[in-house]
């Protein structure tokens, strides 16, 4: 009830689709005559608002951007990689919100494939008029690189806006390491239990992919709220599944006491498989290619190679592999992140690929 009262934005169309996926189910988990069938749905977030391709950060930001309103800020400030689906949808609620954006893009990932940088979500930052700061970090001594915390390259442009005449507001990497940041997805489970009740369904295994966390989190915690032993497993696609499995922690326990100071986060429920971040953030293996590939020519599901891709391989061999059982209803969030995919075509030159 607590989540009711806190200010949010209309960024997005309304719930988001859920869909089932028969050929993709088929095709990881036969029908055999004896086990009771897995069922495998996604919530489509990728799907959830009219904003640049929206995605779970739109989501997020519906409360942070109202936040920002109420403290009359003209500007949003923020961080990503170069190919940051965060920083497209920060630029994008900014441009809907009639505030400026200032995204620090810092080189997060060790790759430079063709037009890295000009196309996919950079592309789209400019578009919409962001204010796009490439490698600015070398002018502050070097960039600090990948990091799901906070950067000094935005405490340099927070400054800049005020001085400037403006008032920034400043949001974390992914929106996560924020009051707000979980409560998005809170939202986003309290939607999948009301549309669960039109299917006359119940997912018991929700996988989601996490990095920053806030995702993951909020799920988390809508999931202890209402107490049906649902079960959330994150896909880690960091790279540094320690840090993101203690900012999923301090952000879902946060985002608890905040909306109810009784409701108390177990360890059990944190969730974190660090089987299929490839090894580095950012840069697909031959697992997130597969899945992307699977997925892709099962059902059409497009997901990406930094993201979706891995918690999509995630989601296939924890359900080969027994993790997830027969008579186990699936349901796989899928975040957005398409648009990074052309800044990735290299990827995919070969047949095999
Ligand atoms: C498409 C997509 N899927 C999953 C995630 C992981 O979500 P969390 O950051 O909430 O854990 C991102 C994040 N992206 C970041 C970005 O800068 O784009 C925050 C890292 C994402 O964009």
């Amino acid at each position: 009830n607590t989540l009711r009262l806190i200010p949010k934005l209309p960024f997005l169309f309304g719930p988001s689709p859920i869909q089932a996926l028969p050929r993709l189910t088929r095709a990881i988990s036969p029908p055999t005559s004896c086990d009771p069938r897995i069922t495998i749905h996604a919530k489509r977030e990728d799907c959830n608002s009219p904003l640049a391709y929206g995605g779970n950060k739109v989501r997020k930001l519906v409360y942070l951007v109202a936040d920002a309103q109420a403290h009359a800020c003209t500007a949003l400030v923020s961080v990503g990689g170069i190919q940051s689906n965060h920083t497209r949808a920060v630029t994008a609620v900014a441009a809907a919100a009639g505030l400026q954006a200032v995204t620090v893009q810092e080189r997060w990932v060790p790759i430079d494939p063709p037009l890295y940088a000009q196309t996919g979500n950079i592309l789209l930052s400019r578009l919409m008029g962001g204010d796009v700061r490439v490698g600015i970090g070398e002018e502050g001594g070097g960039e600090e690189g990948f990091g799901i915390g906070h950067k000094e390259a935005t405490r340099r442009v927070c400054r800049e806006v005020e001085e400037k005449g403006g008032k920034p507001y400043y949001i974390p990497a992914g929106a996560s390491d924020h009051e707000l940041g979980g409560l998005g997805f809170v939202d986003c489970m309290v939607e999948i239990a009301g549309q669960e009740r039109e299917l006359g369904i119940f997912f018991d295994t929700v996988i989601v992919c996490s990095v920053t966390g806030s995702s993951h989190a909020g799920l988390i915690v809508g999931a202890v709220a209402e107490g049906r032993g649902r079960k959330v497993i994150g896909i880690d696609a960091s790279g540094k599944p320690e840090e993101t499995k203690e900012q999923v922690t301090r952000i879902a326990r946060n985002t608890a006491k905040l909306l109810d100071p009784d409701l108390e986060i177990p360890d059990s429920a944190i969730i974190l498989d660090d089987r299929f971040h490839e090894g580095v953030y950012g840069v697909p293996g031959p697992s997130t290619i597969k899945a992307m590939q699977l997925a892709a020519r099962t059902d059409a599901v497009i997901t990406d190679p930094v993201y979706e891709g891995k918690s999509m391989a995630g989601m296939i061999q924890l359900i080969r592999e027994g993790t997830i059982g027969p008579g186990s209803n699936v349901l796989y969030v899928h975040l957005g992140g398409q648009p990074a995919l052309n800044a990735y075509s290299s990827y995919f030159e070969t047949e095999s690929a």
